[in-house]
């Protein structure tokens, strides 16, 4: 498959890295204004770096745009022309729904909304996709390559932003959550690395435990809690502040905003 991205910031670069580290393609275009973010990859075998988004879609089968609603309109409209029925069009662009892209490129186009997170870089994305109705028949090719990055869910269209809050924002409220617990460990006498590496083992322990087991949350909270031990205090104490409370907000608050930039 030769792949573009085209934008390679923050979300672009963790995809080259992740197609890049799994070899993932037999070409791979990584046009931006700017490519100094990938600019490691320079030396990659069958990668090029180059500032030609029209170029990078004439050399591709597959184009991931990775960039920032702002900037999507402007730069699809200019490489639409060279944009065919063949080309499986992939935008990671919060907030900008298939009918806009739609209206860009035309709907006789293969177009995926994909949504993965930064985690893509190690392979450990949570990435959900739809297609429009003539995309469906290329959905599945995605999903083959974005199931080599991580884990892959096809959703329908109306979940897409619900899931950037969820798996792609969510990369950020899972690093706070970590951070915090680095923090208390320090208060409680860990030098900061070693307070680091308790909490992200620790996160990483939980997780695997529910990916694992399949076993629900409270089923292994309920393994941990002793009775009048020190966890049960602990937990309560942080439900008192309003943890599961302030994380439910957090995520609506996050969902409404996304609601609101797709309407601008
Ligand atoms: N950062 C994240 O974790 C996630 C981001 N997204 C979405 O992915 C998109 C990109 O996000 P980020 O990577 O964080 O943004 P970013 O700002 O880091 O990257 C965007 C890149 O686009 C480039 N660019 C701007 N105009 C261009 C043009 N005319 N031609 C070529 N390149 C151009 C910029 O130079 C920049 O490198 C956004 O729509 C965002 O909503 C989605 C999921 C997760
Ligand atoms: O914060 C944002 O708007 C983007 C979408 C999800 C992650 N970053």
């Amino acid at each position: 498959m030769k792949i573009a991205i085209i934008g390679t910031g923050n979300l672009g670069s963790s995809i080259a890295k992740g197609l890049i580290n799994n070899k993932s393609f037999t070409s791979l275009y990584l046009s931006d204004k700017n490519t100094s973010a990938v600019k490691a990859f320079s030396n990659e075998d069958y990668v090029t770096l180059t500032d030609d988004n029209v170029l990078a879609v004439e050399e591709s089968d597959m184009v991931i745009f990775a960039l920032q609603p702002k900037h999507i309109d402007a730069v699809l409209t200019s490489v639409a022309p060279k944009i065919t029925e063949n080309h499986v069009i992939i935008s990671v662009a919060a907030g900008v729904d298939i009918l806009r892209i739609e209206g860009i490129i035309g709907s006789d186009k293969n177009i995926i909304r994909v949504m993965p997170n930064t985690a893509i870089s190690i392979g450990k994305s949570m990435t959900c996709l739809c297609a429009n109705e003539k995309g469906q028949e290329k959905i599945g090719l995605a999903q083959k390559i974005f199931d080599q990055l991580g884990t892959t869910m096809v959703i329908s269209e109306d979940l897409v932003q619900a899931a950037t809050v969820i798996c792609a924002s969510g990369i950020a409220f899972w690093m706070r959550l970590a951070r915090a617990t680095t923090q208390g460990a320090i208060q409680l006498g860990f030098e900061a690395e070693q307070a680091h590496e308790l909490a992200t083992q620790t996160c990483y322990g939980a997780a695997s435990l529910l990916i694992e087991s399949g076993r629900h949350p409270e089923q292994e909270i309920d393994r941990v809690t002793t009775p009048s031990g020190c966890t049960i205090e602990g937990l309560n104490a942080m439900e008192h502040q309003g943890l599961s409370s302030a994380l439910i907000q957090g995520i609506v608050a996050s969902f409404e905003k996304i609601n609101q930039l797709k309407k601008n």
